[in-house]
């Protein structure tokens, strides 16, 4: 049985939810299984044909149809217009999932500054920004579900990786401040720190290059790497009214990998 199908098909009618790089991999897995629970979903991301392809293939999976605007979360106007387009289209959200992130392998004595901007402007600024974007609505309607897609324990760094490491302790940080100041305003904001799961974009800019990550299972004790559906089953659960009493934390979802995470050297 797919873990997702313990979950109610209209758990999240008459919920809006925006999920900020979800053409691909996590982000459009967790897009499409809203969908398929009742959500209304705005997915984003820069590049037009990959969201014009997750359109089809969520209309496809689920029969309903989900809006799409190319936005660049790095960018102030590309905020603004998705901003303005889901309060015309449906008058806020309910739900921001920040899920669209940058990582590449580099040696922080190698790191440029640009590469370093990059990644942090497309983790950290992107989730602040997208979030402002849509709170000031759920504070009117008091309630809101904020989801962050962060790291295991960033705040230990993350080894040839240093850029993503601080950019995810920041958004941790994001995390437990807006838990503490939305709280009583409804809403609640939470992470998820997967542990490896071999998207495109893992394949594509973490183990293209010489990077000391392996796609490799062996040092994780549930014996596998992860897959989206893991991630999908903790994202429906932490925004569902079944998790009303969490707020503030970073779930976990990695197999045990770093209950004993193997050495990585830069
Ligand atoms: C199975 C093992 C898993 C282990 C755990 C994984 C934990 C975390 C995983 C993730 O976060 S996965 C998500 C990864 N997904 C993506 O990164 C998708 C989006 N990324 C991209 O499109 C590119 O990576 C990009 C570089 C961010 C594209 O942005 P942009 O087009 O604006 O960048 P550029 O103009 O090309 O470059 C800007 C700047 O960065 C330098 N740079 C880019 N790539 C590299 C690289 N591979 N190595 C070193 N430096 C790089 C580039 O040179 C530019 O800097 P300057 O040269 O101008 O100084
Ligand atoms: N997969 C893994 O092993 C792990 C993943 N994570 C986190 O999970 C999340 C999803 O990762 P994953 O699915 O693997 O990665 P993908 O690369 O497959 O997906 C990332 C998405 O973000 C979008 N994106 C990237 N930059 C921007 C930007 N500046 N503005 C808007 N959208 C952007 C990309 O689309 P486009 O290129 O069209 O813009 C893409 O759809 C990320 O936050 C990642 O850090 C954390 C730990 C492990």
């Amino acid at each position: 049985m797919d873990p997702e199908d313990f979950f109610n098909p209209k758990l999240f009618d008459g919920e809006v939810a925006v999920v900020t790089g979800g053409a691909s991999g996590i982000g459009l897995r967790i897009a499409r299984a809203l969908t398929a629970r009742g959500a209304e979903v705005m997915i984003t991301s820069r590049s037009i044909e990959r969201l014009e392809a997750a359109e089809l293939e969520i209309a496809a999976r689920t029969g309903r149809i989900v809006s799409s605007l190319p936005c660049d979360v790095r960018e102030a106007d590309d905020v603004d217009r998705l901003q303005d387009f889901v309060m015309s289209r449906f008058g806020g959200a309910s739900i921001v999932v920040n899920n669209a992130a940058a990582n590449f392998f580099t040696p922080a004595e190698r790191m440029t500054r640009r590469a370093f901007d990059t990644v942090v402007q497309a983790d950290l600024y992107g989730t602040f920004a997208v979030t402002q974007a849509f709170v000031g609505h759920m504070i009117e309607q008091r309630h809101g579900n904020i989801l962050n897609i962060t790291i295991v324990q960033p705040e230990r760094g993350f080894p040839g990786f240093s850029h993503s490491g601080a950019a995810k302790a920041g958004i941790l940080s994001l995390t437990c401040s807006w838990a503490f100041e939305w709280g009583r305003h409804g809403i609640r904001v939470n992470g998820i720190a997967p542990g490896p799961v071999p998207t495109r974009g893992v394949a594509e800019n973490m183990l293209a290059t010489d990077s000391p990550f392996a796609d490799d299972a062996r040092h994780v004790p549930l014996g596998r790497l992860g897959t989206p559906e893991d991630i999908t089953s903790a994202a429906l659960f932490l925004l569902s009214p079944a998790a009303s009493w969490i707020t503030g934390v970073n779930l976990v979802v990695d197999g045990g990998l770093f209950l004993n995470p193997p050495v990585t050297d830069s």
